[in-house]
């Protein structure tokens, strides 16, 4: 199968940024290349684990490739590569050159390359992620899981998905029945169930996903605890009545946690949905906020009747614990 590789050359400050916007508009999969990586100061507490980059980008650049499946429009996700860089600047992040351009290439050029980066990482107190190709030895009380992310985004190293992790070991208890919206590769499902959750209703929009999704639930053993619904958003509840969506979609409205990693301007298209499904004090855990975005969210939130508990920032992300008041 052909792919387009589309390349934004950039800053490693805006690198998070158009990452994270690549998968946004369907990306099948997305490395970014930065210069000076073993130079800068980075947190290994938790083991993270950090690769020296075989390549001569001066420092503070970045190059970004996303691949899109060959079905894709490409030139119209160009456009729209080149208006999001354009907008950087409104976030105050630099995008330096900000080139775009466009090839095609083969799967094999891509598909697997990625794995030889990627290896156990321990992401908070309890939750390690473990490629399922690793051998690796857990503590007694580690929570693994077992990941083979493929094509769907979500392999837990992303600022904003170990974000989401360390605030679900937080919240999630025993018995909960929780949404995970925007699942990707369905690690923040697999986190929730393995934290304890009854149930788990997992969401995508991207038939990828979905599928990845579901594979990563069943190598977790998760089956019984995780359903996988291809969905934009929450529109699967609409028309549904709570014994419906039970009996159907497994979770028992209304869920105490919902959790979703998507980008700030998605989440505040369906915070009335979140108030409907979640009961009174249950807590909402939104990542994918960029740092200029926090204030915005925050006010809609509250608006909407949602108390902010607490912040937690990672890099220019910033993940929010919100409960239903
Ligand atoms: C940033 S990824 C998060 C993946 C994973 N939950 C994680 O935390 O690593 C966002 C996901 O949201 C999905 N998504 C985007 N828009 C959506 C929509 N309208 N409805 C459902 N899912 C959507 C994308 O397909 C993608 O898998």
């Amino acid at each position: 199968m052909q792919w387009h590789e589309i390349t934004i050359y950039t800053t490693e400050e805006a690198s998070e940024a158009i990452s994270h916007y690549m998968h946004e508009l369907g990306a099948g999969g997305v490395s970014i290349e930065e210069s000076g990586s073993l130079d800068r100061e980075r947190d290994t507490s938790l083991g993270q684990w950090y690769e020296k980059p075989l390549n001569n980008i001066p420092e503070g650049e970045a190059e970004i490739k996303g691949y899109f499946s060959d079905l894709s429009d490409v030139s119209a996700i160009v456009d729209q590569c080149k208006t999001f860089v354009a907008s950087l600047q409104e976030f105050e992040l630099d995008a330096g050159k900000g080139t775009v351009s466009v090839r095609q290439v083969d799967e094999e050029d891509w598909a697997t390359a990625w794995k030889q980066y990627y290896k156990p990482v321990r992401v908070s107190e309890r939750l390690t992620i473990k490629p399922t190709w690793e051998q690796y030895e857990p503590a007694p009380e580690e929570i693994v899981l077992e990941m083979d992310p493929g094509m769907a985004f979500g392999t837990g190293t992303h600022a904003t998905t170990s974000l989401c992790l360390r605030a679900l070991e937080q919240v999630v208890q025993p018995g909960d029945h929780v949404i995970d919206v925007g699942t990707g590769s369905g690690i923040l499902a697999v986190a929730s169930a393995k934290l304890g959750a009854a149930h788990v209703l997992a969401i995508d929009l991207d038939p990828v996903a979905v599928s990845s999704a579901n594979e990563n639930v069943r190598l977790n053993g998760m089956q019984d605890h995780v359903t996988v619904r291809e969905s934009d958003l929450l529109q699967v509840f609409h028309d549904q009545t709570e014994e419906q969506a039970s009996s159907t979609l497994g979770v028992r409205l209304p869920v105490r946690v919902v959790v979703a990693n998507i980008l700030a301007d998605i989440i505040l298209r369906f915070v009335d949905d979140v108030h409907q499904v979640l009961q009174q004090d249950g807590v909402y855990v939104i990542s994918g906020i960029i740092g200029s975005k926090e204030a915005e969210v925050c006010t809609v939130l509250e608006q909407k009747g949602f108390h902010i508990d607490d912040v937690q920032r990672e890099e220019d992300w910033v993940v929010l614990i919100a409960r239903k008041g």
